[in-house]
């Protein structure tokens, strides 16, 4: 699946549309280590929202916190420069903002994706949060867009219904697609279901193609 380099039967001026730059799918998902990378890293997100441990085990922690971050801050690099949310083999891209979904079809009649939501992104009482929903929705309706073909576009509006008690480590799904285009809007739709299909949320989103030069 390679969402970003989808760009068969565009129109001609695809590329220039907004003032995105333009974005290339990494072809190496960031080399041998950086799946890994990602995942130790997502690990670490869960415990740190999770875990209790006593002050010496904490300032370990930090340290090593610390380190990695020194370690890493000499590679900083511009916006498309880098794996994180180019690695298109990797779940969620290989993007820590983005849940760790797997893309399992990405065409012009839509977009399905399919994964869990870990202990980071719990909100009360064994849920998921409810913010975590609407961030599943949105990229999904921005691939959605782009797989449909579209001119590069944002979010106008997003409306979530909350229909069920969203769980967590549960494998679930979540599809979408356009339902109606009308000049520079794109109106799309999609639902969040456990792989029975009982239906834990819906979501529609009204996506605005960017003319020339727009953020
Ligand atoms: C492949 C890459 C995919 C990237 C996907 C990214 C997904 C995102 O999360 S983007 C981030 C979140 N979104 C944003 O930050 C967007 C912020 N807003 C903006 O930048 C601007 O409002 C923008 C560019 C979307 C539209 O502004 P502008 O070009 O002035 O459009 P404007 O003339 O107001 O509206 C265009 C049409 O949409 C309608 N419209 C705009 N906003 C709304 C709204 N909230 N509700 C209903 N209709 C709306 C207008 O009424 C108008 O309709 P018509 O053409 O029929 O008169």
């Amino acid at each position: 699946m390679q969402v970003m380099t989808e760009h068969t039967e565009r129109d001609g001026d695809y590329e220039h549309h907004g003032g995105f730059p333009v974005y290339a799918a990494d072809p190496d998902n960031g080399g041998p280590h950086f799946g890994r990378l990602v995942e130790a890293l997502r690990t670490v997100q869960d415990l740190a929202v999770s875990t209790a441990p006593p002050p010496e085990v904490i300032a370990q922690a930090a340290e090593q916190a610390e380190a990695l971050a020194a370690l890493l801050a000499p590679y900083t690099a511009p916006e498309g420069h880098y794996p994180a949310g180019r690695s298109v083999g990797l779940p969620g891209r290989g993007s820590l903002l983005m849940l760790p979904w797997t893309v399992e079809k990405f065409d012009r009649t839509g977009v399905r994706s399919t994964g869990v939501f870990r202990r980071y992104h719990m909100g009360g009482n064994g849920a998921a949060h409810g913010g975590v929903l609407p961030l599943l929705f949105d990229d999904l309706f921005g691939m959605i867009t782009h797989a449909a073909g579209r001119p590069i576009s944002r979010t106008g509006y997003l409306h979530v219904n909350y229909r069920k008690i969203t769980p967590l480590e549960t494998p679930l799904v979540v599809e979408g697609r356009v339902d109606r285009v009308d000049g520079r809007k794109t109106f799309v739709s999609a639902r969040l279901t456990e792989p029975d299909g009982t239906l834990l949320a819906d979501a529609e989103a009204l996506m605005i193609v960017l003319l020339p030069g727009q953020p």
